[in-house]
């Protein structure tokens, strides 16, 4: 399989570029606007330009910012084309002419741990979904979902990879250096509380409301916190920041809808 990745040098476009090749999954075609740039010494293709990388190429990701799409003027009759863009639609994306299909990856495709939830536009074929399941399964686990709208809503959600865990390590980071912990001490100890200890969730995620309600019986000190969290809006908080993510996220796919004609 030969994969151009548009934005191949990007944050998302150059993870995907690398796990291809080390993975041995396919012949990778790149293409940016600076030109070729160090790949780690891999053995990948440049393409002159986006008419190259669109005949060189038997799968198009697009991987470039959603501002940058109407610029591109991509147009890729009978190819496959899948978009990491955030709010371009599957109508805007059929434009280009090829099959088209969305996937919404996060950054924890650097280490071969995205989630990339997927939705197929009209024409996709079953060869063309195994294809898409390699190539986004280069870069962690991926499954195709009903309806476009839920793409948004993942855009919001997993979307954003490790920013709320950020987040939270962020706030962990200041209380402890407020109470004087230093700096390397706090690290470690924020860093065993949001990776470490999260990792006692997986593969069974839907336990967190229980594992919850366990400690708020335990009736102990971490009770006090998960309280006084609630009481402080934690759980509105996050409901509110999925909800404001996922409405932008719609009104770019409206727009960028609008735009296109
Ligand atoms: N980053 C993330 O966590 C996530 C991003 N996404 C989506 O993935 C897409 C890519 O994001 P990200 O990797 O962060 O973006 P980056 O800004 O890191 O990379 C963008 C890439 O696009 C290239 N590019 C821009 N315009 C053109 C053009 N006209 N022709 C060829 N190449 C071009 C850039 O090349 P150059 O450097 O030469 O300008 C660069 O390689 C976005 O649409 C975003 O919505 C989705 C989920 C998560
Ligand atoms: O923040 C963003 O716009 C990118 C796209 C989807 C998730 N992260």
């Amino acid at each position: 399989m030969r994969v151009g990745i548009i934005g191949g040098t990007g944050w998302l476009g150059g993870a995907l570029g690398r796990s291809l090749v080390d993975k041995k999954l396919a012949e990778v075609i790149l293409l940016n606007r600076r030109g070729p740039q160090d790949y780690g010494g891999r053995a990948v293709v440049w393409a002159n330009d986006l008419a190259d990388l669109v005949a060189q190429s038997d799968v198009i990701v697009v991987s470039v910012r959603p501002e940058d799409w109407a610029g591109l003027q991509l147009q890729a009759p009978g190819k496959l084309v899948i978009s990491f863009m955030a709010g371009v639609g599957l109508s805007t994306l059929a434009q280009c002419g090829g099959r088209v299909l969305r996937a919404m990856p996060n950054a924890s495709a650097e280490i071969g741990a995205s989630y990339s939830p997927w939705v197929a536009g009209a024409g996709v074929t079953a060869e063309d979904r195994a294809a898409a399941a390699r190539v986004l399964g280069a870069i962690g686990s991926q499954e195709e979902l009903p309806e476009e709208a839920q793409l948004e809503v993942m855009t919001a959600l997993s979307g954003s990879g490790p920013a709320y865990p950020a987040l939270l390590a962020q706030a962990m980071l200041a209380f402890l250096a407020e109470r004087g912990v230093a700096p390397d001490v706090a690290a470690r100890a924020v860093e065993a509380t949001v990776c470490a200890s999260a990792r006692l969730l997986e593969g069974k995620v839907a336990e967190a409301p229980a594992l919850v309600q366990t400690f708020i019986d335990y009736r102990g000190t971490t009770c006090a916190g998960l309280e006084t969290a609630e009481a402080k809006g934690f759980s509105a908080a996050v409901a509110a920041a999925l909800s404001a993510a996922t409405d932008k996220a719609l009104a770019m796919r409206q727009a960028n809808a609008q735009a296109a004609g």
